[in-house]
C-alpha cells in the first residue's frame, strides 16, 4: 500500500527503490557523478533505519548537541550541516524534510528509502537475488533498472541495471520535462464549465452551486448620471476615454534644475530663469543653460533632465551639478501622457469604483460618471424565536442578527438595501411578503426555515410565487441553501444559523449581486498561507474555517483557526479576518503544509 505524498517543493523529486542488496547506493554514487557532469546539480535524501551519527564525540558541536541542544548547525566557508535530535516513533516525515531543502541549489531531488510514499520512483531488480517486484502494487513506478533477460510489462520504461550513463539520460529528461503541477484552487469559478454538472443526491459543490446561482443572474442595464463625489463602490456603465493627457505638459518629479543632458560637458550652467508650478518658460533652453524649477512646473523646450537640489551647488546665478557620473538622461522628469494619455479607455465598463478609480476620474476633469442602477436589496428573517434586537427578549427566543449581517454585507457591496423586519413564520404572511418584496427589490434574503424543519414555511411560501431550487451544498456551514426566481427578482433562502448565513452570502449571494451590479472581471480571492497546526474536514465537502491570519517571523503568511467553529458562533467570525478553505478532496492538512484562506477584506 502507498501512502499519500505531495511534493512541497518548485523542483522534482524522484525516489529510488529496491530490496537492500541490490546496488542501490553502489548506482546512486556513480549516477551523481555523472548527473553532475552534466550540470544537473542534485540533493539526496536518504533514510536511515538506525540511530546514526554524522558527527565525532569531541568535536564542539557533537558536545552542544550531546549537553542537550535540540538543534546544531555547524557552518563554514566550505559547507554548513544542520543537526537535529528528533526522536519520532514513526518513520520522518518526507514532506517536512523535502522543506529543509533549498530548491534554489538544486535541480532534482533524489531520493533513497521511503518505499511506500507516492512519489515517482525507479526500481531497482536483480533477477538473481529471487526478490518479488515491486510495481506490481506501486503504480508510481515511472522506471524499472533490471537484468537482461527480466520481464518488464509495456506500460514501464526498461533500463539496464549496468548502464548508469543510459539511467542518467532517463533521470535528465525527467528533471528536463517535469512540470509543477498546476495550483488547484478549492473552489473553480469557471460559470460556464459547471453550470450543466448533474446534481447529485448527495447534494452540490460549491463551484457548482456558484455556477447555478450564477446561471439565474442578468445584470441591470438601466444606467444613471452620479456625481462623483456622491459614488461610493458603485460599478461603471461606460468605457470612459480620456479627452486629455495626464499629465497635461511634461513636467518635473523634483525641485531642482532643468537642463539638457547634452550641457553636462559645459558645467557650471547659467541658471536663466526659475519656473514654479503652474508656470512655464517661455524660451528655448539653450546649450550651457538651466532653469531653477519645482516640482510640477512645465520643463521648458530645449531640457530634457531633472537634478535634484540638493545634488546641485548654485552661485552668481550659476549652477554646478554634483555626482554628475550618476546622472541619467530623461531622470526625475515626468513625460506628457505618462500616465493616461488622451484617447486612451481609461476605465472599462464593469469596473467598481473605488477611491484610486475616482481620483482618476477626477484628474481627467470628470465630475460625473454613467453608472449602473445600484441593485436593491430587501431582508427579512423568519422565525418564532427570532426577536428584534432592543425588544425585551422572550423565553426561548433569540434576537435577530442575520438581518443585519445581511444588510451589512449588501452595503458594502454598494446595494441599496431595503430591511423587511421579521416575518411571522407562517405561509399567508410570507407569501404577501415575497411577492411585495420582489416588486420592490432586485434580490430578496431571507434566513433560516431552508432545513427539513416542520415550521418551515418558506418552502410553501416560496412555491406560491415564484419558481425555486433547494439545494444542498456540500460545504459546512452553509449546507442548505435555496435559491429561486420571484417575477424578475432573485431569492435566495439563506440557513438560518448566523455563521452559515455569512459563509453562503460570501460565496453565493456576493457573486451574484457583484454580477447583477454590472461588474465584470471579479473572482474570489484565494491567498496560500501557512497552516499553524492541522486542520480537519472530511473529504466530499468544502470547509470554511474562521481563521486569523498574519505575518510571520518567517515572513510567510501564516493562519490559525479561532477555535471552536459552531455554526451559530458569530463571535468566531468577529474574531476572524479570513475564511481558511479546505477543498473537497482534501480531509486533513497538516500543520505547516499550505492552505487557501479567503481574507474577508472587501465585504465584512
Ligand atoms: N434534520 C436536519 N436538520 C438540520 C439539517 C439537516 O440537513 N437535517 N441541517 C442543519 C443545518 S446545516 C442548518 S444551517 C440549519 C438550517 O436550518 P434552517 O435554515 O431551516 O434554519 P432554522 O432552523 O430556522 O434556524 C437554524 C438556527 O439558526 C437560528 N436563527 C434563525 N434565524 C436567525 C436570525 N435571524 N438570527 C440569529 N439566529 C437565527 C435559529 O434559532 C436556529 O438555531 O438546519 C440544521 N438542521
Ligand atoms: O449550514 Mo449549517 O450551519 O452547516 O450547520
Amino acid at each position: 500500500m502507498t501512502v499519500v505524498f505531495s511534493n512541497p517543493l518548485p523542483i522534482p523529486v524522484l525516489g529510488f527503490c529496491a530490496y537492500s542488496g541490490t546496488g542501490k547506493t553502489t548506482l546512486l554514487t556513480q549516477l551523481i557523478p555523472e548527473l553532475n557532469q552534466r550540470g544537473i546539480r542534485l540533493a539526496v535524501i536518504k533514510h536511515a533505519h538506525h540511530n546514526f551519527d554524522v558527527d565525532i564525540p569531541g568535536k564542539d558541536s557533537f558536545e552542544m548537541r550531546k549537553a542537550g541542544a535540540k538543534q546544531v548547525l555547524v557552518a563554514s566557508h566550505v559547507r554548513w550541516a544542520l543537526m537535529t535530535e528528533d526522536p519520532v516513533e514513526d518513520d520522518p516525515q518526507l514532506q517536512h524534510l523535502l522543506r529543509q531543502i533549498e530548491a534554489d541549489k538544486v535541480d532534482i531531488v533524489l531520493v533513497e528509502g521511503f518505499k511506500k510514499l507516492a512519489l515517482p520512483k525507479i526500481e531497482l531488480h536483480r533477477a538473481a537475488h529471487n526478490k518479488p517486484f515491486i510495481h506490481v502494487h506501486d503504480e508510481n513506478i515511472v522506471a524499472i533498472a533490471c537484468c537482461e533477460d527480466t520481464q518488464v510489462p509495456d506500460t514501464l520504461t526498461r533500463l539496464d541495471l549496468n548502464n548508469v550513463q543510459q539511467i542518467a539520460d532517463f533521470v535528465q529528461q525527467y528533471q528536463q520535462h517535469w512540470q509543477a503541477p498546476q495550483i488547484k484552487l478549492p473552489i473553480c469559478f469557471d460559470d460556464e464549465a459547471l453550470r450543466d454538472q448533474p446534481e447529485s443526491e448527495y447534494g452540490i459543490s460549491v463551484s457548482q452551486g456558484i455556477s447555478k446561482v450564477l446561471g439565474q443572474v442578468n445584470a441591470i442595464n438601466q444606467t444613471e448620471l452620479v456625481d462623483l463625489v456622491d459614488i461610493d463602490n458603485r460599478i461603471l456603465a461606460h468605457d470612459i476615454i480620456s479627452e486629455i493627457n495626464v499629465p497635461q505638459q511634461t513636467n518635473s518629479a523634483m525641485d531642482g534644475y532643468a537642463f539638457a543632458f547634452d550641457s553636462l560637458s559645459t558645467a557650471p550652467l547659467k541658471i536663466v530663469a526659475e519656473v514654479l508650478a503652474g508656470h512655464n518658460y517661455p524660451n528655448i533652453l539653450q546649450a550651457g543653460e538651466a532653469v531653477r524649477i519645482m516640482t510640477g512646473a512645465t520643463v521648458p523646450q530645449g531640457a530634457d533632465t531633472i537634478q535634484a537640489r540638493e545634488l546641485a551647488e548654485e552661485s552668481d546665478q550659476t549652477v554646478t551639478l554634483l555626482e554628475t557620473q550618476n546622472i541619467v538622461k530623461g531622470q526625475h522628469v515626468r513625460l506628457a501622457g505618462e500616465d493616461i494619455a488622451q484617447g486612451e479607455v481609461a476605465l472599462s465598463a464593469g469596473c467598481r469604483l473605488g477611491a484610486a478609480e475616482l481620483g482618476l476620474m477626477a484628474s481627467l476633469g470628470f465630475n460625473r460618471l454613467p453608472l449602473f442602477k445600484r441593485p436593491v436589496v430587501a431582508v427579512f428573517s423568519t422565525g418564532d424565536e427570532v426577536s428584534q434586537p432592543g425588544d425585551e427578549l422572550k423565553p426561548n427566543c433569540i434576537f435577530d442578527a442575520n438581518r443585519y449581517t445581511i444588510l451589512a454585507m449588501a452595503k458594502k457591496l454598494g446595494c441599496q438595501v431595503i430591511d423587511l423586519g421579521i416575518i411571522d413564520d407562517n405561509e399567508q404572511t410570507l407569501t404577501d411578503t415575497l411577492r411585495d418584496a420582489a416588486t420592490k427589490a432586485d434580490i430578496v434574503i431571507s434566513s433560516g426555515g431552508v432545513s427539513v424543519g416542520n415550521a418551515d414555511y418558506i418552502k410553501m411560501a416560496l412555491a406560491n410565487v415564484g419558481n425555486t431550487h433547494f439545494w444542498r451544498i456540500n460545504m459546512r456551514p452553509g449546507r442548505p441553501l435555496a435559491v429561486g426566481k420571484i417575477n424578475q427578482s432573485l431569492f435566495f433562502g439563506l440557513p438560518g444559523n448566523p455563521v452559515a448565513v455569512m459563509v453562503s452570502f460570501m460565496q453565493f449571494v456576493q457573486p451574484a449581486i457583484r454580477k447583477l451590479a454590472g461588474e465584470i472581471n471579479w473572482q474570489p480571492q484565494f491567498i496560500p498561507a501557512i497552516a499553524d497546526h492541522a486542520l480537519r474536514s472530511k473529504t466530499g465537502r468544502t470547509e470554511f474555517l474562521r481563521g486569523v491570519y498574519s505575518i510571520g517571523n518567517d515572513g510567510k503568511i501564516h493562519v490559525q483557526t479561532t477555535g471552536a467553529q459552531g455554526s451559530g458562533m458569530l463571535n468566531s467570525m468577529v474574531n476572524a479576518n479570513c475564511l481558511i478553505v479546505i477543498a473537497d478532496d482534501t480531509a486533513t492538512i497538516p500543520a505547516g503544509d499550505s492552505v487557501f484562506i479567503q481574507p474577508f477584506a472587501d465585504l465584512l
